[in-house]
C-alpha cells in the first residue's frame, strides 16, 4: 500500500510496486483514515501454469481456459472512486472502474458492494487498486470464485434482512407504545431508530443498490447528512430518556445551545459544501455522542434514574460493538467479516436493550396509574373510599337494584361532638377515633354494602339488598358497639345515625341520601347517640 500524494500514473505505481515502494500490510489493516491523497493497494496473484482441467474440458464439456476467473470485491459501499489495473507479464492489460460515483446501471459486475470478475491468466498478475474518496478510507479486499463470493453475498443478505428486521419491529412497537401512552421518550426512541436504520441502509449501499442507484450524489450526501440525523436523534432521545429535567438540571438548561451547536454544525456543512469535513466532523461528535451518552447515563444513575440502569448498558453494548469494528479495520484485531459487523450487532443489543427498558417504564407507568387511580378514591386517614368514589361505585349497583326492585338503604353516620373530642385530647387523638370507628362499621357491614368517609366524621354507608328493618337494626348495632368502644384507655365516642330505605318509592339515590340526612338531622336534635329512620312515604293507591 501506498499513499500517493502526487497522482501517480498507474505505469509509474507499478514501477513504485517492482522497486519495493508498497509498505507490505501485515496486520491485515483495511482503514486508513481520512486522506484525500490517492491510497494504491497491490495484490499479486499467482496462477499455476497447468490448465485448470487437465483433459481441457470442465464438467459441463466446456473447454477450460487456461487460468481461473475470480471475483474481486472492495467490501464498502462508501468509497467514491476505484479504479482496478491488471498487469501481467509487465503490461497493462485491463483497467477497470468501479465505485459509488459510478450509477449502479452502469457497474460491471452485479453486486451491492463494488466489484468485478476478472480471468487470471497463468502466472503473475499484479492487480493494482487506486482509491480516492472523502470517506473514511476502509478498504477490505476480497478475492474468490463466484461462487463463493454468492455464497457471501447470501450470507450479508440473511444477516441484514435479520437486522432490519429486528429494528423495524422494535420501530412499530414503540411508535405504537407512543400513540397509547402519549410519552414523548418513545416517538424518540423510535426517531433514534430510524435514523440509524436509514444511516445504516445507506453506509451499506442498500439504499443505493435498491433505491437511488442512479443519482451517486444522493449516495455521497445522504451518509454525512443521515450520520447528522443520527446524532441529533441520539442527543434528543437521551435528554428525554433520562427524564434530564428532574435527573441532570444542568445539563438539561444547556439543552438549547447543545441543539443551536448541532445546527450551526449542519449549517457549516451545508455553506461550506464539502462531504469530506461533513463526514470527518460528525464521526469526531459520534465518538464524542458515545463517550457523552456513557457520562451521563451514569450521572443520571447515581441521581437516582432507574432506567439509567438500563442505558449504561446498552450505551456500552452499542459503543463496544463499534469499537470492535474500528480495532478490526485498524488492523489491531484480526479483521473478519463479523468483526466488521460488531458495531451493527452493538448497535442491535442497544436498541434491544433499550426496548425492554421502555417497555419496564411501561409498567412502572402503568403501575403508577393505577396507584394514582386508587389513591384519588381512598381517603388516607381511615382507608375508606372517599365521596369521589362514591358515584362510580354506587350508581350501577343503584341502576342494577332499581331493574331488579330491589330495596336499597342508606345510612348516614355523625360522631356526635366530636369537635370536643378534638379540643379535649387534640387533633390527633381525633384522627385516631376515626379510624377506629372507620374499623368497626367496616368490620360489621357486608362485603356487599359499601362504605365511604362521608365528610370529616361522617360516614355512609350503602345497603344494595336490605329493607328499612334490616339497615335500621344494622345500624342499631353499630352505635351500640361504638357506643361501648374506648379509644386510647379513655375517650368514648357516640354516633347519630339517619336511616333511610328505597323500597317502593321513585325516589332518586340522591332523594334517598337527602331523606338518610334528614333523618341524621332529627337524630341529633333527639339527643345524640340514637338512630333515625327517615318517613316513609306514602304508597301509592291504585
Ligand atoms: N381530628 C380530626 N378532626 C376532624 C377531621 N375532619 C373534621 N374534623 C373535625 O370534626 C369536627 C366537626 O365538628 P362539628 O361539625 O361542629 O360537629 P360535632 O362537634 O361532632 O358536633 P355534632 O355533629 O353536632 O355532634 C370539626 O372540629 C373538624 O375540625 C379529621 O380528619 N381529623
Amino acid at each position: 500500500m501506498i499513499n500517493d500524494r502526487v497522482g501517480l500514473p498507474p505505469r509509474d505505481a507499478y514501477k513504485a510496486l517492482l522497486n519495493g515502494k508498497f509498505t507490505p500490510n501485515h496486520t491485515r489493516q483495511v482503514s486508513f483514515g481520512f486522506t484525500s491523497n490517492e491510497v494504491w493497494i497491490a495484490l499479486s496473484i499467482r496462477v499455476p501454469t497447468l490448465p485448470l482441467s487437465p483433459t481441457g474440458f470442465n464438467a459441463n464439456g466446456d473447454v477450460t481456459l487456461p487460468g481461473v476467473a475470480r471475483v474481486l470485491k472492495i467490501d464498502n459501499a462508501w468509497l467514491d472512486t476505484i479504479d482496478i489495473f491488471f498487469f501481467a507479464s509487465g503490461e497493462l492489460v485491463r483497467k477497470a472502474s468501479i465505485g459509488d460515483t459510478q450509477t449502479i446501471g452502469n457497474r460491471i459486475y452485479n453486486s451491492r458492494m463494488p466489484a468485478l470478475e476478472h480471468h487470471f491468466p497463468p502466472g503473475i498478475t499484479e492487480v493494482l487498486i487506486r482509491v480516492v474518496s472523502a470517506d473514511p478510507m476502509t478498504i477490505p479486499v476480497y478475492i474468490g470464485t463466484p461462487a463463493q463470493m454468492e455464497k457471501q453475498a447470501l450470507v450479508n443478505a440473511y444477516f441484514y434482512g435479520a437486522l432490519y428486521g429486528a429494528l423495524i419491529i422494535l420501530f412499530v412497537y414503540n411508535v405504537m407504545l407512543f400513540f397509547y401512552l402519549k410519552e414523548r421518550r418513545y416517538i424518540l426512541y423510535s426517531l433514534y431508530l430510524l435514523a440509524f436504520l436509514l444511516f445504516n441502509f445507506t453506509y451499506t449501499g442498500h439504499g443505493y443498490w435498491w433505491v437511488w442507484g442512479n443519482v451517486p450524489y444522493v449516495q455521497q450526501w445522504l451518509m454525512p447528512a443521515l450520520m447528522f440525523c443520527y446524532i441529533s436523534a441520539g442527543v434528543t432521545f437521551t435528554i428525554s430518556y433520562l427524564d434530564a429535567k428532574v435527573y441532570l438540571p444542568r445539563l438539561y438548561a444547556l439543552r438549547s445551545s447543545i441543539y443551536a451547536g448541532l445546527s450551526v454544525l449542519a449549517a457549516i456543512m451545508l455553506v461550506y459544501g464539502s462531504q469530506a469535513f461533513a463526514v470527518m466532523a460528525q464521526l469526531v461528535i459520534l465518538t464524542t455522542l458515545s463517550i457523552w451518552m456513557l457520562l451521563i447515563g451514569f450521572f443520571a444513575y447515581k441521581n437516582g434514574n432507574v432506567l439509567a440502569k438500563f442505558f449504561v448498558p446498552a450505551i456500552a453494548l452499542g459503543t463496544g460493538g463499534a469499537t470492535i469494528s474500528s480495532l478490526a479495520t485498524w488492523g489491531v484485531i484480526p479483521y473478519s467479516q463479523w468483526a466488521f459487523r460488531g458495531i451493527e450487532i452493538g448497535i442491535l443489543c442497544e436498541m434491544s436493550l433499550l426496548s425492554i427498558s421502555l417497555g419496564f417504564n411501561f409498567k412502572q407507568v402503568q403501575e403508577a396509574k393505577v396507584s394514582a387511580e386508587t389513591s384519588a378514591r381512598i381517603d388516607p386517614l381511615t382507608n375508606l373510599y372517599n365521596r369521589r368514589a362514591f358515584t362510580q361505585l354506587v350508581h350501577p349497583l343503584w341502576e342494577l337494584g332499581k331493574r331488579n326492585q330491589q330495596s336499597m338503604a342508606v345510612l348516614l353516620i355523625d360522631l356526635d361532638w366530636f369537635k370536643q373530642i378534638n379540643d379535649d385530647f387534640g387533633h390527633h387523638v381525633g384522627d385516631k377515633v376515626l379510624e377506629m370507628v372507620a374499623q368497626r362499621i367496616k368490620a360489621r357491614v357486608r362485603s356487599s354494602d359499601l362504605l365511604f368517609r362521608w365528610g370529616g366524621e361522617e360516614f355512609l354507608v350503602f345497603l344494595s339488598n336490605a329493607d328499612i328493618n334490616e339497615a335500621l337494626s344494622l345500624a342499631e348495632t353499630l352505635r351500640r358497639e361504638v357506643a361501648q368502644m374506648i379509644v386510647l384507655k379513655s375517650v368514648k365516642v357516640t354516633m347519630s345515625l339517619g336511616v333511610a330505605s328505597s323500597l317502593a318509592s321513585n325516589i332518586t339515590l340522591e332523594g334517598l341520601i337527602k331523606q338518610a340526612d334528614e333523618a341524621l338531622y332529627m337524630a341529633k336534635n333527639g339527643g345524640r347517640n340514637c338512630v333515625v329512620a327517615a318517613p316513609m312515604p306514602p304508597t301509592p293507591k291504585h
